[in-house]
């Protein structure tokens, strides 16, 4: 193909590529013109990075038209942190001694070398984890393995890291494009196909990425959204997820949808589905009052059933607490039933309630909810805020801690800040630390010393439920 452009730039189009492989080269050279005897410079390079070219090539032309010197360039598939590519100098166009299509054969054989096995179609899961944050190396970890858990929970696999602590957030790339090429080389040196930022991206970022990038870009906030999606079952949590996906979507649709059509693909993109995503903006909008309307229906029919429930004069008793932490099946094992349990984060998204008969004809109901999670995506808050209105009526609540997670402790203080927000905070509490048999004996010396007036449970094994029983009784009754 050959791309005319003037002494200023060159438009590169969108080239239909034959090769989507992201652990692959794109199968393209480029060879332009330099108008001035100047070597390959910067933006050279960025190109030669972005689009994934087999080499960017070089070739100087005199005035009146003629080649004068030549030079290239190709990145280096095992290049470190300072090595992204191999620069050969300008040399006189006729002495040249570079051989394109081998030297591209040989950096696919490395790249292959490298990302071994995985098929390009598996690799379509493949995320490369990304922070950058002002934040300490350790607390950027941490949170590095919460957004691990999402993206397995997502069926992701996890294919590497990127961890940048910086002094301040680039406003509208997130990082400096220096780092960002360094970012590329690692995601093709791991075959990864999706680049996750563990931030919420603004608008502006995400389109600016996806504009740099062939990868397809999501934040934690979609991911968690993508998940929400995946497990909402109910009529009320389905439409309650398409809204927050509907609200998070909207200020970031972009003219030429090309950023969209490909978060439209699978992850990132589920419930409001390709076709809709589609739609225009005005479309969006009255999708989200249609869902607005229906929501609050929901509310109100659930707002009686709760009425019902508090005429019966049953007392409640809610179960909140971080996702993942053995909520529901707690509320399984003390009430002996069978609400969904699984080794998944957000499993629980709808509100169940089960009634338990105690002897002496006393009766309480237990309420199951959606688990938190440090900084819930905005959207996800409001929409679920007819599921959180469940735990209003509460007359106690069972603050249930994994304590067995290395986190516990952050996660505690999560959830209370949450309450806080719900204006949960004065209800009477139990805390509960459950998965009590995963630890030491050591281990759980010092959680009771730590935390001298919760209740150690184990879900599983039945351990402390009968004192913790006891203790919901007495509370009221
Ligand atoms: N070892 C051990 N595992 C437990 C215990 N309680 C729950 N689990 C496991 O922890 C995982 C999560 O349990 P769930 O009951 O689904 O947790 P949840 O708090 O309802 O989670 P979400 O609904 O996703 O927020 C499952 O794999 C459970 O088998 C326990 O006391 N000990
Ligand atoms: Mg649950």
């Amino acid at each position: 193909m050959v791309i005319i452009g003037d002494h200023k730039q060159i438009v590169i189009p969108h080239l239909n590529r034959t090769k989507h492989d992201p652990a692959r080269l794109s199968g393209v050279r480029l060879l332009h013109t330099h108008l001035e005897n100047q070597p390959i410079n910067d933006e050279d390079l960025m190109d030669l990075i972005f689009l994934r070219l087999d080499s960017i090539e070089v070739l100087t032309v005199s005035a009146q038209g003629f080649p004068i010197s030549y030079s290239c360039a190709h990145i280096l598939p095992t290049g470190g942190k300072n090595n992204l590519y191999e620069v050969y100098p300008l040399c006189p166009w006729d002495k040249v001694n570079f051989n394109p299509l081998a030297t591209a054969k040989n950096l696919e054989k490395e790249l292959e070398r490298i990302s071994k096995s995985a098929s390009p179609t598996i690799r379509e899961k493949h995320a490369l984890l990304i922070s950058v944050s002002t934040e300490s190396k350790k607390v950027q970890e941490n949170s590095l393995k919460e957004l691990e858990a999402l993206a397995k929970t997502a069926g992701l696999k996890v294919s590497g890291y990127f961890i940048q602590r910086v002094q301040k957030i680039n406003p509208s790339h997130i990082l400096g494009k220096g780092k960002l090429a360094e970012l590329e080389i690692i995601a093709l040196q791991k075959g990864a196909s999706i680049l996750i930022f563990d931030c919420e991206l603004s608008p502006s970022q995400l389109r600016n990425l996806t504009n740099i990038t062939e990868r397809k870009v999501i934040d934690r906030t979609q991911l968690i959204l993508d998940i929400f999606a995946q497990h909402a079952k109910s009529k009320a949590g389905q439409l309650q997820v398409e809204m927050a996906q509907l609200k998070y979507t909207l200020p970031r649709l972009i003219k030429q949808n090309r950023a969209f059509s490909r978060l439209a693909g699978g992850i990132g993109g589920r419930g409001p589905g390709e076709t809709k995503l589609e739609i225009d903006r005005r479309k969006i909008r009255e999708r989200i009052n249609k869902i607005k309307k229906e929501l609050d229906k929901i509310k109100r029919q659930r707002q009686t059933a709760r009425n019902l429930r508090e005429r019966s004069q049953i007392p409640i008793v809610a179960l909140v607490g971080y996702t993942n932490v053995g909520k529901s099946t707690l509320l399984n094992t003390l009430t002996q039933s069978k609400v969904l349990v699984a080794d998944k984060l957000f499993a629980t998204l709808d509100p169940t309630s089960k009634r338990m008969r105690y002897p002496k004809n006393k009766e309480i109901i237990f309420t199951d909810t959606v688990g938190f999670i440090a900084h819930l995506p905005n959207d996800l808050k409001q929409a679920f805020s007819a599921t959180l209105e469940e735990l209003r009526p509460a007359n106690l609540l069972l603050h249930v801690a994994d304590a067995s997670h290395p986190q516990l402790e952050n996660q505690i203080n999560a959830v209370k800040e949450i309450l806080k927000e719900l204006n949960l905070e004065d209800k009477t509490t139990l805390l509960i630390l459950n998965k009590w048999d995963k630890l030491t004996a050591d281990q759980q010396q010092q959680l009771k010393n730590k935390y001298p007036s919760a209740f150690p449970t184990s879900a599983l094994n039945k351990f402390g439920l009968d004192r913790l029983t006891q203790e919901i009784l007495k509370k009221l009754f």
